[in-house]
């Protein structure tokens, strides 16, 4: 766009209903989203930031089915915690509303219907799988069966996520019905497709050669790789009764494909908040549309979604469409259905009133151009090393001394030296540089920019020393205070896209407010005499302890999925009752118990088991239990294991052991105590 916008249409990807947000989407989508239309508004530029739960789709009807309810009761719960976290988060949409609404049906009908009309989509007729049983045709993850790549046994049937191959559902090796386990059948059914082929031409154009410069490379190489393998059509509806209706005679029983359905959704959205204008912010030549999405999402909304905008013709075409890599935890990819994950609206009940540590840590560590992880280690960092000891630090030193020497009012300036006017002619370049990164999209570079301006801040107070001028120049002190207080002033507004919490808490505290961003950099933001209100921690210090507690609910997360992931080893071969017979097998009581020197594993027990002596048995249980609390507990013996010399000592038998899928030990005790050598049959 070459001349200035005159306004914003500003989209982040619609969540999926069925599952809560976590920090994945958030350093993908939701933060940077957030930060560019807050930057817009401090440039009191005309912005419409929309979004909105995508409640359709296969994946939303299997859940109901599952939980046994129905799949307005999974959206309805998943839209519930969705918005409200967002909104507890800060996200500042002007708009989240959602894809079962009636403004929506409405909007994507109408748009099929036009292209529908004008002969924009293909009809064909193919062989689908069909459950017979179930009575109906099987879409995409309906089917499941071996991937023909890897031999997974459950790939779906768009997609293995064992080697992320996409599939069709007849690719797929014995094929099997979700519905129910049954084999389907194939049976003709008919869909309309939009005929991607036809615009690649005008794609290669408009993103190959357009927009090089202006994309990310990282999106700009998908896109040019999607198109340089070649577009085939692709099917816009889908059988199923969960969804938009295709609104066409003879297509009962289908709906629109999820994926056309849900970028529609943005305009929809739009449309629920400016029922009466919202067309000129996606149809006037004047306004700069630009989505937020991750990775995953590009070939939808740079191929797919322009395609249809194309086809249908009043729409205006994304300006772009800056996609992040995607964020992992913990050295693991951040998953809903392994629960890998850290769920935005436990966060903001673990960590009240510090949502802007993570929007913090988010951004600075945000995977602009490649993946990334999230560890908990790095967010305490961040917060104790960055936020506390950078940022708060510079505002609390400078308020605090202004309240101890100058009873809290901001002191006059007089006569400025060469380190003052450095600082201000410094502090004044630094809006335009933060706004210019922003602008293309740089976050992480416009944030650590802004902590530039509190690093010059901080230096300038530790250079300039007040608490030691105070005793000999009154005068001098007070310049310096007036210039910090300048630079804190800035810190409101510039703040505010990326912490808007902490911004608040500053303007609070200066007893100022935001202003607009180009008014951001003035030296004269508070003026001689101005009051400040009481000095209050911008940030705190986050303990070991507490993200400790973090990492341990992952830890319970990755042992509760190994278990879950567990089956049991094959049977062994058969055996005789005889030959069980011959094993004696007792239950016994230690008495005594102790490490074997110079091993790690074994310990010595003497097992009471009703003969005068106690037996000795050598077991390899030393890393499971502590010798001493093993004393008094009654365990299972195999009584006639024929003797065996370990580390020079006799053992006389085996203690029997339940062994976990997590390799850990449970001792074989009966219900209730019994006499000591009482047998076991
Ligand atoms: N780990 C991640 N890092 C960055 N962006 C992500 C991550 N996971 C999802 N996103 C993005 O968040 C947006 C919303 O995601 P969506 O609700 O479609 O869930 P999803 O992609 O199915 O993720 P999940 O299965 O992890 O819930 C999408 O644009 C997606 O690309
Ligand atoms: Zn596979």
């Amino acid at each position: 766009m070459s001349s200035a916008p005159q306004r914003y249409t500003v989209t982040a990807a619609l969540p999926y209903a069925n599952g809560p947000v976590h920090i994945g989407h958030l350093a993908g989508v939701y933060i940077p989203a957030d930060i560019y239309a807050r930057y817009l508004r401090a440039q009191q530029r005309d912005v419409k930031f929309v979004c909105g739960s995508d409640e359709h789709g296969v994946p939303i009807t299997i859940r109901a089915q599952k939980e046994g309810v129905t799949p307005q009761q999974v959206v309805d719960k998943y839209n519930a915690i969705i918005r409200d976290s967002f909104q507890d988060f800060g996200i500042s949409f002007d708009i989240y509303s959602r894809t079962s609404s009636k403004t929506h049906a409405e909007v994507a009908s109408g748009f099929f219907r036009k292209l529908y009309e004008e002969g924009k989509f293909i009809e064909q007729t193919s062989q689908q799988y069909y459950d017979e049983k179930a009575d109906q045709f099987l879409a995409d993850r309906y089917i499941v069966g071996t991937c023909p790549n890897c031999g997974n046994e459950n790939a779906y049937g768009d997609q293995c996520e064992k080697c992320g191959t996409s599939l069709s559902p007849t690719e797929l090796i014995n094929p099997r019905s979700m519905l129910s386990g049954n084999q389907p059948v194939l049976r003709e059914t008919k869909h309309w497709y939009l005929p991607l082929d036809q615009y690649e031409p005008w794609l290669r154009e408009w993103i190959v050669e357009g927009h090089k410069q202006d994309w990310k490379a990282n999106v700009y190489g998908q896109c040019k790789s999607w198109i340089d393998q070649g577009l085939q059509p692709r099917a816009v509806t889908r059988d199923l009764d969960w969804g938009v209706p295709v609104p066409v005679e003879g297509a009962e029983g289908k709906v629109l494909y999820v994926w056309f359905d849900a970028p529609i959704g943005y305009i929809s959205a739009t449309k629920d908040l400016l029922p009466d204008t919202w067309e000129t912010y996606w149809k006037d030549q004047g306004t700069k549309l630009v989505h937020f999405i991750g990775k995953d999402n590009i070939v939808f909304h740079c191929i797919i979604f322009p395609a249809m905008l194309k086809a249908h013709g009043d729409y205006i075409l994304p300006d772009n469409v800056p996609a992040n890599e995607f964020l992992n935890l913990e050295g693991d990819k951040i998953s809903t259905s392994r629960n890998w994950a850290v769920w935005l609206h436990e966060y903001l009940q673990d960590f009240p009133g510090q949502a802007d540590v993570l929007r913090y840590v988010l951004c600075a560590n945000a995977p602009e151009n490649k993946d990334n992880d999230f560890t908990w280690k790095d967010f305490q960092a961040r917060n104790n090393n960055e936020l506390v000891a950078n940022l708060g630090n510079f505002v609390n030193r400078a308020v605090v001394l202004t309240h101890k020497f100058f009873e809290g009012k901001v002191p006059a300036a007089v006569g400025f030296t060469t380190e003052d006017e450095d600082v201000l002619r410094l502090l004044q370049e630094f809006p335009a540089r933060i706004g210019e990164l922003i602008d293309n999209y740089r976050f992480r570079d416009a944030l650590n920019e802004l902590m530039n301006l509190s690093r010059l801040g901080n230096k300038y107070l530790a250079d300039m020393e007040p608490w030691k001028l105070i005793k000999t120049d009154a005068a001098r002190t007070g310049t310096v205070l007036h210039v910090s207080l300048q630079l804190a002033a800035s810190l409101v507004t510039l703040l505010e896209p990326f912490m808007p919490t902490a911004a608040a808490r500053l303007g609070a505290m200066l007893n100022t407010e935001k202003g607009t961003w180009p008014q951001a950099g003035r030296p004269d933001l508070l003026a001689a005499g101005h009051q400040l209100a009481e000095a209050a921690l911008l940030f705190t210090k986050i303990e070991d302890a507490t993200v400790e507690a973090q990492v341990q609910k992952l830890l319970d997360t990755k042992k509760a999925n190994e278990l879950a992931a567990a089956v049991s080893a094959p049977a062994k071969d058969d055996v005789s009752f005889e030959q069980f017979q011959q094993m004696d097998l007792r239950i016994g009581t230690i008495v005594a118990a102790e490490k074997v020197a110079k091993t790690k594993k074994l310990l010595k027990l003497s097992v009471d088991l009703g003969f005068a002596e106690p037996r000795t048995i050598v077991s390899g249980i030393a890393e499971h239990f502590l010798p001493e609390a093993l004393i008094g507990q009654q365990v299972q013996v195999l009584l006639n294991l024929a003797p065996r010399e370990i580390k020079g000592i006799q053992s006389q038998g085996m203690l029997l052991m339940a062994e976990n899928a997590d390799g850990s030990l449970s001792l074989m005790q009966p219900s209730s105590p019994v006499r000591p050598g009482s047998g076991v049959a």
